[in-house]
């Protein structure tokens, strides 16, 4: 049985998680579960999957989910919860949260000797320096859960490392694809929630409406296959069936294919290096598939990529700046307090005020955090 903790367990990353898990119920203890704000979801999966310990935002929210509760079970608060709970007893954690929270907790559960199963890719967008040499020096696994990287991982087993070409991460190009920059003037918050292949979390549906997520998969892809930013592409494949390819130096490329179901990489992550069958799973059916297209992406409309092969070349704390300034501009588009292309905006301000430094500690990534987004929020604030 393989003991694992899953932080963001009400989450889109979450929730198929435990989907997963039931599927192969006698392969896994689920020793820990994390919410935030939903108690409500948290108290069903408390019933179903019997957890030791779990986590939530605050003790108001720790109140509330004892009244749902029959059973005593112990409950942490707050981000101190988060770096507690990994400490559990498990052989994986699995980091669903959102953005930066991600962080410590990651790095304490690697400090433990814990296997990381990632979904979360601002952890190393922010800090990927400190977070794989940390990962190596303990001798931990760290596996992408992410689509594209889970997709990297399938098309390198086998292969030799130093034969390797470049990595070509696909993109759907998002809502907006095909557009130019006077048409995403006035778009709302709903369209740019309409991701058209993937059912994500908010903040990352708007990260892949600017292309962000596709930036942020660059700087995940380089850290996890320890790859130079110039041999990392980006393509636009707008039906999201490729999920990644590998090419070599030999002109050959190896691509991973599925449906846009999340559980599969999820599957490989959790069962590492073995692959399990999950009966609710599409697969793909080649008699229904009419087209696989492909197209170079738009880098003046969609700024945030470029943005993010600039971080990534600056280096040291540029990409937590990044990481920072998309974190609360998008957190502003969300709250309509700025508008769509405004977030792109904030992001090359923020850059271009910043002081970088290189080789940072963790502490001077958590102050970077807070320093930027402190200043964004004060002046986009109304
Ligand atoms: N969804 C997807 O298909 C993919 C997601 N990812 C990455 O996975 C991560 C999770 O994404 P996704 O599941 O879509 O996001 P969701 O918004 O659906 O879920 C986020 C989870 O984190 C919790 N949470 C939010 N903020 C905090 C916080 N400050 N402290 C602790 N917990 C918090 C939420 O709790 P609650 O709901 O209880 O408030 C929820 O459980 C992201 O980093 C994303 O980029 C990567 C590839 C694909
Ligand atoms: C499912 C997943 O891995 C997402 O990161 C997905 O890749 C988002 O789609 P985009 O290609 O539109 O960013
Ligand atoms: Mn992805």
């Amino acid at each position: 049985m393989k003991k694992v903790i899953i932080l963001g367990s009400t989450g889109s990353i979450g929730t198929q998680t435990l989907n997963v898990i039931k599927n192969f119920r006698e392969n896994f203890e689920v020793v820990g579960l994390t919410a935030y704000n939903n108690v409500e979801l948290l108290s069903k999966q408390i019933r179903e999957f019997n957890p030791r310990v779990v986590a939530v935002k605050d003790e108001d929210k720790a109140n509330q989910l004892r009244e749902k509760l029959e059973e005593n079970i112990e409950i942490l608060t707050g981000s101190k919860g988060l770096q507690e709970i990994v400490k559990y007893d498990a052989d994986l954690v699995v980091i669903a949260v959102e953005g930066i929270a991600g962080l410590l907790p990651t790095i304490t559960a690697i400090q433990t000797g814990k296997d990381i199963a990632l979904a979360n890719k601002e952890v190393l967008v922010t800090a990927g320096q400190i977070v794989m040499d940390l990962a190596k020096k303990k001798g931990i696994r760290l596996l992408p859960i992410d689509s594209e990287h889970s997709a990297i991982l399938q098309c390198l087993k086998g292969n030799d490392r130093k034969e390797i070409s470049r990595l070509i991460l696909t993109a759907s190009g998002g809502p907006f694809r095909g557009k130019k920059k006077e048409a995403l003037k006035k778009v709302t918050v709903e369209q740019a929630l309409n991701h058209p292949n993937w059912k994500m979390g908010k903040k990352i549906t708007v990260d892949s409406a600017t292309l962000m997520n596709k930036g942020f998969e660059v700087i995940e892809a380089k850290w996890l296959f320890d790859i130079s930013e110039d041999k990392i592409d980006v393509v636009v494949h707008p039906q999201s069936i490729i999920h990644s390819m590998v090419e070599y130096i030999d002109g050959s490329i190896i691509a991973q294919l599925a449906t846009a179901d999340m559980r599969i990489p999820i599957q490989y992550a959790l069962n590492y290096p073995t692959r399990n069958y999950i009966k609710e799973v599409k697969f793909l059916d080649f008699s229904v598939i009419t087209q696989l297209t492909f197209e170079k992406p738009d880098l003046e409309t969609f700024r945030c990529l470029s943005l993010a092969y600039e971080a990534l070349k600056i280096g040291g704390t540029m990409t937590t700046v990044l990481n920072a300034a998309d974190e609360i501009a998008v957190s502003l588009f969300l709250n309509k307090k700025i508008e769509f292309l405004q977030i792109a905006e904030i992001i090359e301000e923020s850059m271009k005020e910043h002081n970088n430094i290189q080789n940072p500690t963790l502490d001077d990534i958590i102050n970077v955090d807070k320093e930027v987004k402190e200043k964004i929020a004060k002046r986009y604030m109304r």
